[in-house]
């Protein structure tokens, strides 16, 4: 085997050395919801939702006091193939419109008291058309991953995680389709709401992709850097050092979903204190997720992107802590317990 230093070794050494989930915490939040005034197991996926707080937080009762969702924008060279309904200048106008609290993230953080930051992954510099060379180096794809572990350093106690970027459907489908065979039909859908004819150059373009990378697509962190965008790989990166620092983390839609699979594809445990925010419209996503063993807390219809389903989801995250936290047990309540 070879031992020739990759830009990948750092990556996979975090990898093997992420800790596990908390037994402990998790028996001490059981141990509470049983004394808790409803009937066992009535709050039903947002109990198993505070055994997942505190089995990544690696505390019990968990705490949900600073969420942070992160939006992770980046430019892609494949746009050039006609692969998206807007035109790649929307990355521009979209930040500028989050910075001007005009987006539907916006509203949706502030409407339920989450944090928001956006990461502009050298907006202005896309990355190389996926169906003629590499996106990116495998240096720059390590780089992007670093950049995107900052999603953690000013300290959050669950982190969402979601992108920009016109064009990144067809990234993510490129990514999948290398990840997990099938057809390129299979994977792409519409995304911001391609015609036929668009459908069908999107096809084509991961058609194209794939045969421009053959033989180099079995390492996932090698597909990440040849179809990768600058957005997967800083949500890879996001998600891995989340990981290290006991933060949960709710992902968005199926390009969210990309980072994770990734990781996934590394080693299946990588993605466990991650859960899918919801099932976007986009086709694919409800495979994508079953293959991942992600059951999506909500199910709306939507595919936005920018973090929206991830960050509604947080909403219900939150609430499973606050419920978990401060509701009477029986004892303090002096309601009657069960018969029998
Ligand atoms: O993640 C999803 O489920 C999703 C589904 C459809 C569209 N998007 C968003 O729309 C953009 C990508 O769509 P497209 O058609 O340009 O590939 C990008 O900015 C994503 O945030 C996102
Ligand atoms: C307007 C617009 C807003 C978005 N937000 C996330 N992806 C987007 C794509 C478009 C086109």
């Amino acid at each position: 085997m070879s031992t020739a230093a990759s830009p990948f070794d750092d990556i996979r050494q975090l990898i093997v050395s992420m800790p596990g989930p908390d037994e402990a915490a998790v028996e001490a939040v059981r141990a509470r919801d049983g004394q808790l005034t409803k009937p066992a197991g009535s709050l039903g996926r947002l109990e198993w939702l505070a055994e997942w707080l505190a089995a990544w937080q690696g505390k019990a009762p968990p705490t949900v006091a600073r969420p942070l969702v992160c939006v992770f924008a980046a430019s892609h060279g494949v746009t050039a193939k006609g692969v998206s309904a807007f035109p790649a200048e929307v990355n521009r106008q979209m930040l500028e419109t989050f910075a001007a609290g005009g987006g539907a993230i916006n509203q949706i953080c502030a409407a339920n008291g989450l944090g928001f930051k956006v990461f502009d992954l050298a907006l202005d510099l896309p990355t190389g058309d996926i169906t003629e060379g590499p996106a990116m180096s495998e240096k720059d794809a390590v780089a992007t991953m670093a950049f995107g572990m900052e999603a953690v350093a000013g300290g959050t106690d669950l982190l969402g995680i979601g992108e920009m970027g016109i064009g990144n459907t067809t990234i993510a489908a490129a990514i999948y389709a290398a990840l997990f065979g099938g057809t390129p039909a299979h994977w792409v859908g519409r995304g911001t709401g391609v015609d036929d004819a668009g459908l069908a150059r999107k096809v084509a373009v991961v058609e194209a992709a794939l045969a421009q990378h053959a033989g180099h697509l079995d390492d996932p962190l090698e597909v990440l850097a040849r179809l990768g965008g600058r957005d997967i790989a800083a949500m890879a990166g996001a998600i891995l050092a989340a990981r290290a620092q006991r933060v949960p983390v709710v992902l968005d839609g199926y390009v969210a979903t990309a980072a994770a699979a990734i990781l996934f594809a590394i080693h299946p445990s990588t993605i466990d204190h991650c859960v899918a925010g919801h099932l976007s419209a986009e086709g694919a996503h409800r495979d994508v997720l079953e293959r991942l063993g992600k059951i999506p807390l909500l199910a709306l219809g939507m595919r936005l992107g920018e973090g929206s389903g991830a960050a509604l989801a947080m909403s219900l995250v939150k609430s499973a802590a606050a419920i978990h936290a401060d509701m009477a047990t029986f004892d303090q309540a002096g309601v009657s317990k069960r018969e029998g």
